[in-house]
């Protein structure tokens, strides 16, 4: 199948948090069975959490699956808005301790100036097996933020390095992001999101209108790669709840 949108809601997080990690699981079973390997991008923010717990209590060789992000902030893995802290936190336990990981933050002093080498890490992972997104109330996925600096590349499906750095506009830490390109590169996508106020803004994405403004329209309106939005009616739990 490609390039369907499939929507699966759920009354909330507790439901949809079991049933999307066996989804991603029997994909990065799949792959290893295929291939001997599996890559899986996840996307930071809260509405994750459960989903990472679990999705690390799923029995499967973690020791052949590498997982990278979709997007990072550029902080320090000790920073609370790190989205590799929040892995690291949530997801890289139990069996899925054995995984790999690939940042998308390394030493150097900006996003622009990290933006080659973690391009080229990242690149040696593709094809991506799946691709779990999120999206924020201003129809932000990834790091893709209307308003942003080099947006415009990020969503170029041309654009040839696998991350690009960018600045929302609203301020707050310079970003490391997937392109859309390195996104599609993911055999099956995910899109999580919770709460009515998300389920709003989705709905206007689904409806005419420029990607820039929402850039999420990115994602919806490709036709590459099958995408399923899982959505939980009641909002997300805090971090600390899952
Ligand atoms: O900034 C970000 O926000 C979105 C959504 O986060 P949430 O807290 O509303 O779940 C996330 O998908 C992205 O990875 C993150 O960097």
């Amino acid at each position: 199948m490609k390039g369907a949108i499939e929507v699966c809601a759920f009354p909330g997080q507790a439901e949809l948090a079991p049933a999307l990690a066996a989804a991603v699981a029997d994909r990065l079973r799949t792959a290893i069975a295929a291939r001997g390997r599996a890559v899986l991008a996840v996307s930071g923010g809260s509405t994750p959490v459960p989903f990472f717990v679990a999705l690390q209590r799923e029995v499967l060789d973690w020791r052949r699956v590498t997982i990278t992000l979709v997007d990072e902030r550029w902080v320090n893995a000790d920073h609370p808005d790190s989205n590799a802290a929040l892995v690291q936190r949530y997801l890289l336990q139990g069996g899925a301790a054995g995984a790999q990981f690939q940042p998308l933050k390394n030493g150097a002093a900006t996003a622009a100036a990290g933006c080659d080498a973690i391009s080229s890490q990242v690149s040696a992972l593709f094809p991506l097996d799946v691709a779990v997104l999120g999206m924020g109330t201003d129809g932000h996925t990834a790091s893709w933020f209307p308003g942003a600096s080099n947006l415009e590349q990020a969503l170029d499906r041309d654009y040839p390095g696998s991350c690009v750095a960018l600045q929302p506009a609203a301020g707050g830490h310079e970003r490391l992001s997937l392109s859309l390109a390195a996104v599609l590169s993911a055999a099956q996508l995910y899109l999580h999101v919770s709460g009515s106020e998300k389920w709003t803004v989705l709905e206007r994405a689904l409806l005419p209108g420029p990607v820039a403004d929402l850039p999420v329209r990115a994602l919806l309106r490709q036709s590459e790669r099958p995408l399923q939005v899982c959505y939980a009616v009641q909002d997300k739990p805090a971090r600390d709840d899952a």
